[in-house]
Order: structure tokens, then sequence, then C-alpha cells
């Protein structure tokens, strides 16, 4: 297979002896089909595969800001306990190493803390796997401050199951968590106590934090509005979309996970009604599960919105592979999206503008005859055709679920308590100093109303 190059970077001036270059290599190493497979197609699949997801790692290490200089597809026939991959294959890189000068190999698979080992004492390059790359990925984009002390937290979590190498040292580089450097074997006892002190700091300011965030949340809630969550494999195109939903200016970027933390945003529907937009981190295959659990927190949003957009790049090759990648994600954060999420789940397939308009019609009608309990709905974030349809069926769906708010009422206003009980299902009814104190469910259409009219709150669940 031909090696693919990345990024040309010979203009950049040649670092010291001492310096870490920042060039690395990306291998992604694939099981082979097994020799006498009936299925002759199976290693073309298996490349296949493979090289969208080389491609995917490369895209990642250049959102560290590595300079690709080789993704090398490495089919092997068995997983080496020692060293993962076969020897020859560990020579071959080598070879590329030297030829590359370069400091940094990025192995798309997760490795075992002995198999790193041997493998940077045979490369006499740091190594690092794709948990350890995502971690990189993670650390660099959390924006908010939980989100940074949650990646902190997973990222030394993981250092300390593999503390044998140089790059753990906690010193940080290039605003990462300094995998690129570090200052050897002789510090890893002095670290290993460094991060078990810096663990326990860091858990109590997360404490801390989400203190903090259950108060901006319980006041939010006194503000009732709905709440919609993007969720999608990266670069499926959620921040522009939520740009385009709420004419915001988040930052779309062509790299991998620009957006990991949720934003809010205020989401003014068709007919008036308004909701809350938020949106998330984008997920991954093989997102590793100690920070699926690290974003739970983070996710919150996502576990307690009333309606769920699941963003896809439908033009992408591994659209479906990418699908199975989330639904894999929402199923560990307890939401199930066989069962459409319990009605919470509109797929958005985006990106639509990059097809011809035959194969458009195509995907129309397959989206037609999708079962009305998992919706589908076209558009292009970017043109924004579609869009507008989008907004109607958003409109929709939060109009199906109905919800539940506490009011106080004069006992006197005998025409505002009859239109209550005419307009609402009335759930509670207390009269308290001449006050009624009402717990009432109402269909979204009559929601704002009831907001305005009677200074009716989000009954708490
Ligand atoms: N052609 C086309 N490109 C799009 C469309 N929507 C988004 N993109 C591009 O896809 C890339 C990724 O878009 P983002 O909005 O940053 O994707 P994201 O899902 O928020 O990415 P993460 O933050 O990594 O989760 C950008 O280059 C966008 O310009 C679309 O409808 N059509």
């Amino acid at each position: 297979m031909e090696p693919r190059s990345f990024e040309g970077d010979a203009d950049r001036p040649r670092p010291s002896d001492h310096q870490p270059t920042g060039r690395a290599i990306v291998i992604g190493p694939y099981l082979r089909a097994r020799r006498g497979d009936p299925d002759p197609q199976a290693e073309i699949h298996a490349q296949r595969s493979s090289q969208a997801r080389l491609e995917e790692a490369a895209g990642l290490a250049l959102a560290i800001d590595l300079t690709v200089a080789e993704a090398i597809l490495a089919p092997i026939s068995q997983i080496r306990p020692a060293t993962y991959l076969g020897k020859g294959k560990v020579e071959e890189i080598l070879g590329s190493i030297k030829a590359h000068e370069a400091d940094l190999v990025v192995m798309d698979c997760a490795l075992s803390p002995i198999q790193q080992r041997n493998l940077e004492k045979a490369w006499g390059a740091k190594v690092l796997d794709r948990t350890g790359l995502i971690l990189e990925i993670f650390g660099r984009r959390a924006k908010t401050k939980e989100g940074a002390l949650q990646v902190e937290l997973a990222h030394l979590n993981y250092q300390r199951s593999r503390l044998v190498r140089s790059w753990t040292h906690l010193e940080r580089q290039r605003g990462g968590f300094g995998f690129m450097g570090g200052p050897g074997e002789t510090q890893i006892e002095a670290d290993r106590r460094l991060i078990g002190d810096r663990i326990s700091k860091i858990e109590n300011e997360i404490k801390k934090v989400q203190g903090t965030r259950r108060l901006h949340r319980a006041g939010r809630q006194r503000v009732p509005y709905r709440v919609v969550a993007l969720v999608g494999y990266t670069n499926a195109g959620k921040s522009t979309l939520f740009n385009r939903l709420t004419r915001a200016d988040v930052q779309a970027a062509d790299m991998l996970f620009a957006t990991l933390d949720p934003t809010l945003r205020a989401l003014h529907l068709p007919h008036g009604g308004k909701a809350m937009l938020s949106d998330t981190v984008g997920f991954i295959s093989n997102l590793p599960t100690q920070l699926v659990a690290a974003f739970r927190a983070t996710l919150e949003e996502v576990l307690e919105a009333d309606l769920i957009l699941h963003v896809r790049d439908i033009a992408h090759e591994d659209a479906d592979a990418q699908q199975d990648d989330v639904s894999a994600v929402l199923r560990q954060l307890g939401i199930d999206p066989e069962a459409g999420g319990g009605g919470r789940i509109i797929e958005v397939w985006n990106k639509i503008d990059q097809f011809a308009s035959d194969e458009l019609d195509n995907l129309r009608n397959i989206a037609a005859r999708r079962d009305p309990e998992h919706p589908c709905l076209l558009v292009s974030a970017v043109t924004g055709e579609g869009v507008d349809a989008l907004l109607l069926a958003i409109e929709d769906r939060l109009a199906a679920a109905r919800i539940t708010l506490d009011l106080s009422i004069d006992a006197s206003d005998g025409a505002g308590v009859s239109w209550l009980h005419r307009n609402t299902e009335v759930l509670e009814k207390e009269l308290q100093d001449g006050r009624f104190a009402m717990t009432v469910r109402v269909d979204p259409t009559k929601r704002d109303t009831v907001i305005s009219r009677f200074g009716a709150v989000l009954h708490p669940e």
C-alpha cells in the first residue's frame, strides 16, 4: 500500500536535534481477512474501512498541530502481545520514522502499556495510541472550566495506568498534555505521586464547578424553555447547523472536535415559540469509555433534552458506520436510539449540497420510506436548504409533548381559573391565603400563554 502524505511542510525551519520535530507517522493497523474467507471481498472491505479510519486518525493528528509525514495502513494477521505489530512491520515503520525524522508515531488502536513501551524502544520515538490521541484533542478543545477539568482527570487516570514512559510527565507543552517531551524515566515515581495529588485536587474542583452548574441549571428551569440538543459524529456539521438555526456565531471549523462543551442559544420557532438549542461534543468511533463517563456531566443537556437532533454527514462514505458509533455513545448515555430515543430523536441528514440531483432524489425516496418513529430530514447547513422544514419539524415534535407547570392565581380571578380548567389539565389545586396554587399539564401551544398570563414556572421533576 502506498503511504499517503497529508501535509507538506517543506518550508518549515529544521528543528534542532533536541527539539521535537512535531512530525508524526500515523499507523492504521487492521486485521487481515482470513485466508479461505468465503467472501473474496472481505480483504477489500477490511482495507476500505481501515483506509477511512486511517484518514480520520491522520485528521485527528492534524487537529493537534502535528505534521503528518506519512500515514500507513498496516494489515496484520494477529495482534502480538509484545509489540502489537509483527517484527517485519516494526522494522519497516522504523525505516519510515528515520526517513522522515519523525519523533512521534500514532498507532490508531488501543495499545497495552507494555506494547507502547516496547514500540517506543524499537522506534526511538514517542508512541501515542488512539485513546491518548483523543484525550490530547479533547484537552485542547475543552471550552468550559468543567470540560477542561473532566478531560484532565480522564487523562491523568489514563497516564497513571501506564506510567512507563517519559512523555507522561505532568509538564504541559504546546498547550496539550505534554506527550511531546518529558524528563525521562527517573521522574516516574515523582510523577506518580504528583498525579495522585493532582487527581484529588481536580476531583475537588470538579465538585465545586458542578455545584455552580447546578445553580445555573436551576435558574434556567425557572425559565421554562424546551431544550433541543444537537448530537452527531465529529465534523457532521453540528456547529454550522447550530449557527444556521440560531444565527449565532459559534466557531465552525474544518477541524475535528471544534466543539467540546455544550453551547446553549435561543431557537426561534416558525410560529413565534421559543426553545433552547444546545450544541454538544462531536462523537467518534472507539471513544474511550473513561471519556464517555467523564462527559456524562457535560452531556446532561442531551440526557435532559426534549428533542435530540442527530446530525449526520450523509455525504460521508462512512455515514452508516458513524451512525452506529453515535448510537453506541447514546446507548452508553442511557438513550435508546433504536426506539427513536422514546420519540425524542430526529435524524438530520446534512450536507445534501454535495449530491447530484438524481442522487438527491434517491435519498429523498429513502427518507420518505422511513417509519415515522425514526423521522429524518434532509438539509444543507451551508446553503440553508431544508432548514425551514427542519424548524417546522422541531416545532411539531415539541408540540407533541406536554409539559407540567406550577402557578399561583388569585382565587377571585374566576375568568382566569376557568380558562385554566378549559385549556389545561389541572393536576393539583390548593387554596392558600386567597390564592390557588395549581399544577397544570399543558399542550406546548398553550404553554407560552400560561407562562406569560399566569407567571407559571416549570414543575420540578
Ligand atoms: N458541503 C457542506 N459542508 C458542510 C455542511 N455543514 C457543515 N459543513 C462543513 O463541515 C465541516 C465541519 O462542520 P462543523 O459544523 O464544524 O462540524 P461539527 O459537527 O460541529 O464538528 P465537531 O465540533 O468536530 O463535532 C466544516 O468545514 C463545515 O463547513 C453542509 O451542509 N454542506
